[in-house]
């Protein structure tokens, strides 16, 4: 795999040239499954955005889990002491990795979300700015974490959530994201770590 490491990329150039519906039969057949399930709606929240929505997966039990499954498989003995999700649709996903491989789950928030003394980090969207802040003494340094989110798009949010996690003094092993847009594919490493990314979107 290269450095933007992708469920897709596992079955080489075979697996690529397949018509759509076996486009991951090679690499997981769960990743078809998965690729399937998420609905792109059109111009949402604005013109010109393919917004790649995660909640029909969501209401798919078999599928969801076998998100989780992959994302839990990857990373369970490699000494994970915290998963850190990203709201709000890193909570989908991140509590359930955490919970399976026996790691601390941390929210990275919005501003103004948590109650106790924060760190914050500013970032740059597809459609707007933002901020993720982190409780101060949620993570101890040295500690190995990784980072989930349910996409990947400019890799803004990412980047603002290694930062915090960084200098927290932990090590941010990986991130590790369901949807990798395919301009993300120009990215090789986000603050020189890597991103795991299951599918790439659809359109
Ligand atoms: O790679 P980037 O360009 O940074 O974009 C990816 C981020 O955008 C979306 O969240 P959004 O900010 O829309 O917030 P939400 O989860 O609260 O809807 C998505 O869930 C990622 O967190
Ligand atoms: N195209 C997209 N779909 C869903 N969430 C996003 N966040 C940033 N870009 C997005």
């Amino acid at each position: 795999m290269g450095e933007q490491e992708s469920g897709e990329s596992g079955g080489g150039d075979t697996a690529t040239e397949q018509a759509p519906a076996a486009k991951y039969a090679l690499v997981d057949p769960r990743l078809q499954g998965i690729s399937d399930a998420i609905r792109v709606v059109p111009h949402f929240p604005k013109p010109g955005i393919m917004f790649n929505d995660i909640t029909a997966l969501l209401l798919r039990p078999g599928v969801f889990k076998d998100a989780v499954d992959m994302f839990v498989e990857r990373y369970q003995g490699m000494a994970i002491a915290a998963v850190a999700g990203i709201e709000a649709r890193g909570f989908m996903f991140g509590p359930a990795i955490a919970l399976a491989i026996g790691a601390k789950f941390i929210p990275l928030r919005k501003p103004g979300k948590l109650p106790g003394e924060v760190i914050s980090e500013s970032y740059v969207l597809e459609y707007g700015t933002d901020c993720l802040e982190m409780h101060v003494g949620a993570i101890e340094a040295g500690e190995r974490v990784v980072v989930v989110d349910d996409l990947v798009a400019t890799g803004g949010t990412l980047s603002a959530a290694i930062r915090l996690i960084e200098r927290a003094g932990a090590d941010v092993v990986e991130c590790a994201c369901l949807i990798g847009l395919p301009k993300f594919k120009d990215f090789c490493k986000l603050n020189g770590k890597p991103v795991y990314v299951l599918v790439e979107s659809r359109k």
